[in-house]
C-alpha cells in the first residue's frame, strides 16, 4: 500500500536545479527555472504530462513540454489586445510568450496539510527586462493531493492599472494524436491561427488530422481530452479562465520546432488554460488575479 508520507529530493539535471515531490503513489517533477512543471504521475499508470525525450535542460532556454508558463503576454505580443500591447515598447521584438518561462524562479516554500503537499515559487524581474510592469509579481503554486493543481496568481502592487494575458501551457500525452478528441468544445468560438486569425464555430469534437493551432474562446470550465488508444480521458478543470489554446504541430512544424523529435507529434498535444484576447485580465493596483487548473485522468 502507498505511504501518505511526502518525498522531497532535490536534483541536478545538467544546468538545472528540480524537485522531484512524491505523496502516495503520485509523483512530479518540477524545475525551478520557470517553475515548469516537467512530470506528474501515478505510479503504474500512463503519465499525465508529456515531456519531450529531447527536452534541454540549460539555464536561459524553456524546455519543451510539460506546463511551461506564458506571462504578462501569451504568443505574439503584437497579436495581443492594445492594452497588453502597452506592456512593451517594441511588441514586434517582444520574447513569443512572455518573459517568465526562462528565468530562475525560487521555490519559496513547500508546505504539507490535510493528505496534499503544496509548493510555492516566486520570481522577480531581472534587471534590464523590457516589458515588466513595475509591481507586477506573479506566484506559482503546485498543489499535489488527488488531484495536481497549478495556480498562477498575479498581484499589481504598483500604481497603475495594467492589462496581462497568460496561459498554462500544458503538455498533454496521448496514445495517438488520430484517435483524440476534446468534445466539450463543441460549439465554442474560436480562432483559427493557421488561417489568418479567422474567427470560427467548433462543430462537434476537436478531432486531429492536421496541424491545429487555435484560441478558443468563452470555453467551459472543464475540458477533457479523450483519449481513445489508451481508454482514458485526461480531465482538465480551469479556475479564472475563458479561453484555452489547442495545438499540436504535426508533421512539418515537427521537424522544426526545437528539442522535438521529428515523430513526437504523433503522442501529445498541448490544452492550455488562458486569459487571452477578450479574455485577457485587467488589474487595479492592489489587486490580484488568479488562474488555475486541476488536472486528473479517468477511464472513458
Ligand atoms: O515553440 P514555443 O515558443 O514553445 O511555442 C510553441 C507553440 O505554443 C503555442 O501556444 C502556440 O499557439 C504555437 O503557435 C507555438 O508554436
Amino acid at each position: 500500500m502507498a505511504s501518505d508520507a511526502l518525498r522531497i529530493e532535490r536534483q541536478t539535471r545538467d544546468a538545472l536545479t528540480c524537485w522531484k515531490i512524491g505523496l502516495g503513489d503520485a509523483e512530479l517533477l518540477v524545475a525551478e527555472q520557470g517553475a515548469q512543471l516537467l512530470s506528474y504521475g501515478r505510479r503504474g499508470e500512463k503519465p499525465l504530462i508529456w515531456l519531450s525525450e529531447e527536452a534541454a535542460f540549460q539555464a536561459g532556454q524553456s524546455l519543451r513540454g510539460g506546463v511551461p508558463l506564458c506571462w504578462p503576454w501569451f504568443g505574439d505580443l503584437s497579436r495581443n489586445p492594445a492594452a497588453v500591447r502597452d506592456l512593451h515598447p517594441d511588441p514586434a521584438q517582444a520574447p513569443f510568450h512572455g518573459l517568465v518561462r526562462n528565468l530562475p524562479w525560487q521555490l519559496e516554500e513547500i508546505r504539507s496539510e490535510d493528505g496534499a503537499a503544496t509548493l510555492e515559487f516566486l520570481t522577480r524581474p531581472a534587471e534590464g527586462l523590457e516589458g515588466w510592469p513595475p509591481g507586477l509579481l506573479p506566484r506559482l503554486s503546485l498543489r499535489l493531493d488527488g488531484r495536481l493543481s497549478l495556480t498562477l496568481s498575479s498581484h499589481n502592487a504598483g500604481s497603475r492599472s495594467l492589462a496581462l494575458s497568460q496561459a498554462l501551457h500544458s503538455y498533454l500525452p496521448v496514445g495517438d494524436i488520430a484517435r483524440a478528441s476534446i468534445p466539450a468544445l463543441d460549439g465554442c468560438r474560436y480562432l483559427d491561427t493557421l488561417d489568418d486569425w479567422a474567427e470560427r464555430r467548433q462543430q462537434g469534437p476537436v478531432t486531429f488530422t492536421g496541424e491545429t493551432d487555435r484560441i478558443y474562446l468563452d470555453t467551459p470550465a472543464l475540458l477533457e481530452l479523450h483519449d481513445h488508444a489508451w481508454g482514458r480521458r485526461i480531465c482538465l478543470e480551469a479556475r479564472g479562465s475563458r479561453s484555452a489554446i489547442v495545438w499540436n504541430p504535426w508533421i512539418d512544424k515537427a521537424r522544426r520546432l526545437s528539442q522535438f523529435a521529428d515523430d513526437a507529434w504523433q503522442g501529445m498535444l498541448c490544452i492550455e488554460t488562458a486569459n487571452v484576447m477578450d479574455d485577457a485580465v485587467e488589474l487595479a493596483p492592489g489587486e490580484t488575479a488568479a488562474i488555475g487548473f486541476s488536472l486528473w485522468s479517468e477511464p472513458l
